[in-house]
């Protein structure tokens, strides 16, 4: 069965963010994400994951503009040299805290200039680090309005133009359900892509087995598939943390 790692920017919200590593752990998760930790000293993180004993797995990049900006700009024609200045920051910070997967944003943007400009960035940044692994997501237009990688089919498109071994594929059950109306089919389509999993129920967004996803299908299908990679845990708690992590010990 894959290991679970638990999104910190998602879970554990009621505690401090140093202190989300060790109750991630002492919940069952092996693993940890955070979307954007670059505020954050990466001494403290470093320290804090080594002592909750949970691997860094994932954190995304480029370093966004929060205050009402897109998310990531790696689509964005015009914006190369500041992708590239954020991309290495994003990298430095990435091996200093051991991350397994950098998740590289695309933004918003539309057209065949977007596209190209996507795919450069894209094989500019595989080959900065060749040992780095980097992955892409597709966000649905409902969440995330003109956001350029709004498909799976777009996203293996892209992967197949930019070639390179260290580019994967990140499935997640939200958005691919919101994208394409079934995940699992997704899945399929699209396994020997995926490099990184996060999961959250359809259509709120709250943990497993809260709404219309069949997670138990999805798992093994998942284990079925031989993916042996991380399964983050991305979604919105609908009450504490703590109480909705039964779907933990069911998976
Ligand atoms: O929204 C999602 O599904 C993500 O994984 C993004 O990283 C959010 O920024
Ligand atoms: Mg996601």
């Amino acid at each position: 069965m894959a290991r679970f790692a638990a999104n910190l920017t998602y879970l554990f919200t009621e505690m401090p963010i140093l202190q989300r590593f060790a109750a991630a752990r002492r919940a069952g998760f092996h693993g940890v994400e955070i979307l954007f930790p670059y505020d954050l000293a990466v001494k403290e993180l470093a320290q804090a994951a080594q002592a909750a004993g949970v691997e860094f797995v994932l954190m995304n990049t480029p370093p966004p503009n929060w205050a009402g900006g897109p998310r990531g700009f790696a689509a964005e024609p015009g914006n190369e040299s500041r992708f590239r200045d954020d991309f290495d920051r994003a990298l430095r910070f990435g091996r200093a805290l051991g991350v397994k997967h950098l998740h590289v944003m695309a933004g918003k943007a539309r057209g065949g200039l977007a596209r190209r400009t996507f795919v450069a960035n894209l094989k500019w940044a595989c080959a900065r680090d060749a040992r780095t692994s980097l992955t892409i997501e597709p966000m649905n237009r409902h969440d995330m309005p003109g956001y350029f990688l709004d498909s799976f089919d777009l996203a293996a498109e892209i992967m197949d133009e930019v070639g390179a071994p260290n580019l994967g594929l990140q499935f997640d059950v939200y958005q691919a359900q919101m994208i394409h109306g079934d995940a699992l089919a997704v899945w399929q389509r699209h396994t020997g892509r995926i490099r990184h999993v996060q999961i959250a129920d359809w259509p709120s967004r709250h943990e497993p087995r809260q709404g219309d996803i069949d997670f138990a299908e999805l798992f093994r299908a998942i284990d079925a598939s031989g993916y042996r990679g991380w399964v983050g845990a991305e979604y919105t708690p609908r009450n504490s943390t703590e109480a909705g992590l039964r779907w933990l010990s069911l998976a």
